[in-house]
């Protein structure tokens, strides 16, 4: 075996990454003068046009007199804005996400008895191969509990004697065990992680066949399986809020464009999650809630606004923070002035901070919520209006439920789920076309050199 040690490797990969830089930086420019469209970001706020579906709609502009204005952010499922649907949901129940992944999934709300079945077919999705939790999850656990969930999800196929089989009813069957199976995918990985880590006690409750969606997640996670009713239709809330969000947000897309080379679920959801992990996306609310910390250990007075704001410039210009520029849970690809899910958050957030005495960092939520677009409005280039998005104050709600940070994305994907399935059968039905983009070439061909002459 050659020996060649991790210092060596590592001091390759500084120098040479500077090499990838050089080699392929590409003149911004160019992409203007080719009209290349990354995706809704560019003047016409169009972008680009890649699917067609009748799952959701994400309304972000509005047509008057002929002209397409801004307006408050609207999300509809199959028809029914996701607010009617909160609003709507019995009081007494705490099983929206069940009446809203039916409704995604097979197109209409339920009637009583559709749903108890479909909440029966989830209740006994809630399961996990034998020793699933010893040889799988427990193994190399780390506090990345997305990267948990698809290494568990990638290994549900061995299990699976039809992972490749991409008929409709086999890949329904696959996406159902999925949803049913997300939360002990996501919560046990984390218990992994925070016995082998953190030296905590290691316990693994088992979901409750009555129990909800919601319910079951906190039953598995609290060591003494209580959760108040509260919590529960709370959290119950969030993952409404946070199951579909139309074809081109990034896992979805890759859900459709995975689907649309014949891969099967299995590697397809994987892939969802991998794009749903990323800061810009749905990571962006563990992110919040870290920045949130940053500004709390670097503003002296966090009442002073004109300090607090002095730090937000130094995050944009990657002086602060992570250094990446950005103000997570800020700004959204198609919304503007208003992201509907987090004007829903922010209708329980105040009084919620105040049943848990957390109305000073409640304070400092609104005063940032306020500020940054202003801040990023003046350092960036805005084609249209920037304001808060649904990651802004999902993490400080789950932080007020007692939710471990590790788990604020794995509770997105524990939604979305949903909506990935949902867009994948529709790909599978529709369109039996390979999804391939062009990309402009801007490479000249050489003649091969010897390696003596070079
Ligand atoms: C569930 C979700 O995925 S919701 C989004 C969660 N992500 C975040 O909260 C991360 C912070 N936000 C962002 O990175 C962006 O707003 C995105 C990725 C969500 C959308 O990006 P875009 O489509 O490029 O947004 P938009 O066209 O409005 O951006 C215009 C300019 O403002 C900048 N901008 C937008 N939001 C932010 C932000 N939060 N912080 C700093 N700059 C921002 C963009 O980088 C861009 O500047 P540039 O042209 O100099 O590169
Ligand atoms: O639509 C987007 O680009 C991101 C988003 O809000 C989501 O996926 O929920």
């Amino acid at each position: 075996m050659v020996n060649v040690s991790q210092e060596t490797i590592k001091k390759y990969s500084e120098k040479y990454s500077s090499v990838c830089v050089d080699k392929n930086q590409i003149d911004p420019s160019l992409y203007e003068e080719y009209g290349v469209k990354r995706g809704l970001r560019d003047k016409s706020g169009k972008g680009v046009l890649s699917g067609i579906t009748n799952i959701s709609d994400v309304i972000a502009y509005e047509k008057i007199d002929g002209e397409s204005v801004p307006c408050e952010g609207r999300l509809i499922y199959r028809g029914y804005n996701v607010i009617d649907l909160v609003n709507g949901f019995p009081k007494d129940k705490c099983q929206g996400f069940e009446e809203s992944a039916y409704l995604l999934l097979f197109g209409s709300l339920p009637t009583e008895a559709q749903l108890a079945e479909f909440k029966e077919i989830l209740a006994g999705c809630m399961n996990l191969p034998k020793n699933f939790v010893k040889d799988v999850i427990m193994k190399a656990p780390s506090n990345d509990i997305m990267n948990s969930m698809t290494k568990s999800v990638l290994t549900l196929a061995s299990y699976d004697e039809k992972a490749s089989d991409l008929s409709l009813d086999n890949v329904l069957r696959q996406c159902l065990s999925l949803i049913g199976r997300f939360p002990m995918l996501a919560v046990y990985g984390y218990h992994a992680y925070n016995h082998y880590d953190c030296g905590e006690s290691f316990y693994i409750h088992r979901p409750d066949e009555n129990l909800s969606t919601a319910e079951n997640i906190l039953r598995m996670l609290r060591p003494d399986k209580s959760y108040t009713e509260l919590e529960a239709r709370v959290l119950d809330i969030a993952l409404v809020l946070h199951m579909e969000h139309g074809g081109g947000n990034n896992s979805t897309f890759t859900t459709r464009v995975v689907s649309s080379s014949g891969s099967d679920t299995y590697s397809t959801i994987a892939a969802a999650l991998s794009s749903l992990k990323g800061p810009k996306h749905g990571g962006a609310n563990i992110k919040v809630v870290e920045m949130m910390d940053d500004i709390k250990a670097n503003v002296a007075d966090i009442h002073d606004e004109a300090e607090v704001e002095r730090y937000l410039s130094k995050i944009l210009n990657r002086q602060a923070f992570d250094q990446r520029g950005l103000i997570y849970g800020m700004g959204h690809a198609v919304y503007s002035i208003s992201d509907p899910r987090e004007v829903i958050f922010r209708s329980f957030v105040e009084k919620l901070a105040e049943e848990k005495d957390r109305q000073s960092d409640f304070a400092l939520y609104s005063m940032i919520e306020r500020l940054a677009p202003e801040v990023i409005a003046r350092e960036r280039r805005i084609y249209k209006g920037v304001s808060a998005n649904v990651d802004f104050y999902s993490g400080f709600v789950y932080s007020m439920l007692d939710i471990p940070l590790q788990l604020y994305t794995p509770i997105f994907a524990m939604a979305r789920i949903v909506g990935w399935s949902a867009h994948r059968l529709e790909e599978l039905i529709n369109v039996d076309k390979i999804m391939r983009p062009a990309y402009k070439s801007i490479v000249s061909e050489k003649d091969y050199i010897e390696m003596t002459n070079r």
